[in-house]
C-alpha cells in the first residue's frame, strides 16, 4: 500500500468504498489488460485536457490561500508542471493520433468533467486551502495509486506509456511531497491530532465526494 502520508490513509480509510470503485474501475483495468479501446482512451485524453485546464486554476488558487512560504511553492511548482508538462503531454499523444491542438482545446466539456472541477474550485472559493486540498488530494493520489497497481500488473503493453508517467519516480515523489504539505497544512491550521476536530469530518466529506466525481469521469470515458 502506498505511503502518501497520515491524513491521506485516514481519508481513503474513511470512504473505502468509493476509493475502490475509483481506483479499479473497468477504465483502468481496461488499460491494465489493453483491452480499452483506444476511442475510449482518446476520448478521456480529450476531455483530460479540459479538465486539466480548471485544474490548473485550482492548483492557482491554492497559491492565492496559502499562508507560508513553502505552501506557496509547492502549489505554484504544480501549476507550472500542469500547464509545461502534463497539459503538453496530453497535446503530445493527441498529436500523434491525428488530433489538432485546436481540435483538443475546442472540445465540448462533458458534464461529469464539468461537476468534478467546479466542485474543486468552489471547495476552494467557499473555504480555506484544507477545503481545497480535501478536494484535490483523490486526483493526486489515485492516479499515484493506480500507476503503481498497473505497472506491477499490467498483461498488456497498450497503455505502458501513460501507466510508466504515473509509476515512475517524479510523479511518486511528487504524491509523496503532496502528502506531507496536506499534513503540515492540517497541523499548522487545525493542531496534530487533527482528526479529532470538528473540522475533520467535512474534510473527508468533501474527500469522498471527489472520489465520487473521480468514479463519474472514468464512466465517461467508457461512453464516447
Ligand atoms: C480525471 C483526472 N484525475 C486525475 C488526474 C491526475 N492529475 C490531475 S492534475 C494532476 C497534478 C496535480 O494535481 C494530476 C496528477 C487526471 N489527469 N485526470
Amino acid at each position: 500500500m502506498s505511503n502518501y502520508g497520515k491524513a491521506f490513509a485516514l481519508m481513503r480509510d474513511a470512504a473505502a468504498g468509493p476509493w475502490r470503485d475509483y481506483t479499479r474501475h473497468a477504465f483502468v483495468e481496461g488499460m491494465k489488460d489493453g483491452t480499452l479501446p483506444r476511442e475510449a482512451f482518446l476520448h478521456y485524453l480529450r476531455q483530460d485536457y479540459v479538465f486539466l485546464i480548471h485544474f490548473s486554476r485550482a492548483w492557482a488558487l491554492a497559491v492565492v490561500k496559502s499562508e507560508t512560504h513553502e505552501e506557496m511553492l509547492a502549489a505554484s511548482r504544480t501549476v507550472n508542471g500542469l500547464i509545461s508538462e502534463e497539459m503538453k503531454l496530453h497535446i503530445g499523444i493527441c498529436e500523434a493520433e491525428g488530433i489538432s491542438q485546436a481540435e483538443l482545446f475546442a472540445t465540448p466539456e462533458r458534464h461529469e468533467n464539468l461537476a468534478y472541477t467546479r466542485f474543486v474550485l468552489e471547495a476552494g472559493y467557499s473555504g480555506d486551502l484544507l477545503d481545497l486540498l480535501a478536494a484535490l488530494v483523490p486526483c493526486v493520489m489515485g492516479y499515484g495509486e493506480i500507476g503503481t497497481r498497473l505497472s506491477a500488473e499490467a498483461t498488456s503493453e497498450a497503455y505502458r506509456g501513460w501507466i510508466d508517467t504515473y509509476a515512475g519516480e517524479d510523479y511518486q515523489g511528487a504524491c509523496v511531497a503532496f502528502g506531507e504539505l496536506l499534513d503540515q497544512a492540517l497541523t499548522r491550521r487545525i493542531g496534530a491530532d487533527f482528526q479529532g476536530s470538528p473540522r475533520w469530518d467535512r474534510l473527508c466529506q468533501t474527500f469522498r465526494k471527489a472520489t465520487e466525481l473521480e468514479v463519474d469521469f472514468w464512466q465517461m470515458g467508457l461512453t464516447p
